[in-house]
């Protein structure tokens, strides 16, 4: 309350206001534009989320309701069991000796169409959300070839680009692809493995990679850079998935294969030396590396997707637990914010419609 006697505070000069004005119009521009920059507004050229997750939509058409990439999968459950071996690498819990680790699964084909022939593509894709007591989680999604073609977010963007269907035939452009080729040498180890890849009749007889590098620090501290791979155990070579086969081979092979019993998986851990590149997943290590051997991924019961409970995940290869970290590979931070965005995309779209993959495998299937 003013006394009496009080006088108000004379106010603002023109000038002082000139100036507070000047202050608060700086803040808001200088917000807007940091909001600009981030959106990738200011600067049309300039390689963002959206800009990557808009090539999974060629045409600017979409499945809605489906992941932008590898849209046709199918949800697993399962646990971990834990070897104890490689507590010497990481101290995550999950490593613990005698450790047995829910999980929840998917396999699943890459690119953006949920009804794509199971024979279009020669890669497989296992995606693995671990789930620990005390609330950790380890997130890994790992296809089916041992070398990435590019080893930056702009290459795979180009590449994206360049294997988009031409608007006018709705299929790739071989040319392009050729050219994309001869300007991205990197790509030569994928390109010599590609040409001999079939696709799979069965996701149970493949080998997933994580192809990125990670670092493992172990009890001691001791910090190594790695990567891993899940091998089929006891699951002899099926034929190669053909034209013929139904649509939902692969499904329906699973569903086969879960009636008689649970798939196993090793899960390896591969060891770098000094000097492996750690940030370049076109450069595979030499098969010398020590491996180690951390335990046995069971899968026992599978899902349709659109009601399973891998629906919702985004396995998002950046959630890591304790003794786990991404490495300096620039795809990582890159494979994180673009999935942030198919998830934000598909979730806001409603609930993914039932795919003919789904109807294939809609009810539970365990032993
Ligand atoms: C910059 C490079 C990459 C981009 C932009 C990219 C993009 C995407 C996107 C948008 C999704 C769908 C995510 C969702 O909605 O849940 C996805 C899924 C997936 N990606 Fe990538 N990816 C990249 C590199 C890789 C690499 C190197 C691997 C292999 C190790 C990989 C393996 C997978 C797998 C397995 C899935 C399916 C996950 C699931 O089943 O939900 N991706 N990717």
């Amino acid at each position: 309350m003013l006394e009496k006697n009080e006088t108000r505070p004379s106010g603002l000069t023109a000038g002082q206001k000139l100036i507070r004005f000047t202050v608060i119009g700086a803040a808001v521009l200088g917000l807007g534009a940091a909001f600009g920059y981030t959106g990738g507004w200011l600067a049309p050229q300039r390689l963002t989320a959206d800009r990557i997750a808009n090539t999974f939509e060629p045409g600017g058409k979409s499945h809605p309701g489906f992941r932008r990439n590898h849209a046709k999968g199918i949800c697993v459950t399962g646990h971990f069991e834990s070897s104890g071996a490689a507590q010497t690498l990481s101290s995550t819990p999950m490593f613990s000796p005698d450790a047995s680790i829910p999980l929840v699964g998917r396999l699943a084909l890459p690119g953006p169409n949920p009804y794509a022939p199971d024979s279009s593509v020669p890669i497989r894709s296992f995606a693995l959300r671990f789930s620990m007591p005390d609330g950790q989680q380890w997130r890994t999604a790992m296809n089916s070839m041992p070398v990435f073609p590019v080893a930056t977010p702009q290459s795979f963007y180009e590449q994206q680009l360049a294997s988009a269907p031409d608007p006018k035939t709705g299929k790739p452009d071989p040319a392009r692809i050729k050219a994309f080729f001869a300007s991205h040498p990197e790509t030569a180890q994928f390109r010599k493995w590609v040409k001999t890849a079939r696709p799979s009749a069965s996701f149970a007889t493949e080998a997933y990679y994580s192809l990125n590098a990670f670092v493992f620090t172990n009890n001691e501290g001791v910090r190594q850079n790695v990567r891993w791979r899940v091998v089929p155990l006891g699951t002899p070579a099926a034929d190669d998935a053909t034209p013929e086969h139904d649509q939902n081979y692969l499904d329906m092979d699973l569903v086969q294969r879960l009636s008689e019993g649970p798939l196993r998986w090793r899960l390896i851990v591969t060891v770098a030396d000094p000097g492996d590149p750690s940030n370049d997943a076109t450069k595979p290590w030499p098969d010398s590396r020590r491996q180690v051997e951390a335990g046995t991924i069971v899968i026992e019961k599978s899902q349709a997707q659109d009601h399973g409970p891998c629906r919702d995940i985004n396995f998002d290869p950046t959630v890591l637990p304790q003794g786990m970290a991404i490495s300096d590979d620039p795809l990582l931070p890159a494979r994180s914010s673009v999935y942030a965005a198919s998830v934000d995309r598909r979730t806001r779209e409603g609930l993914s419609r039932p795919s003919p993959s789904s109807s294939a495998a809609s009810s539970e299937h365990s032993k």
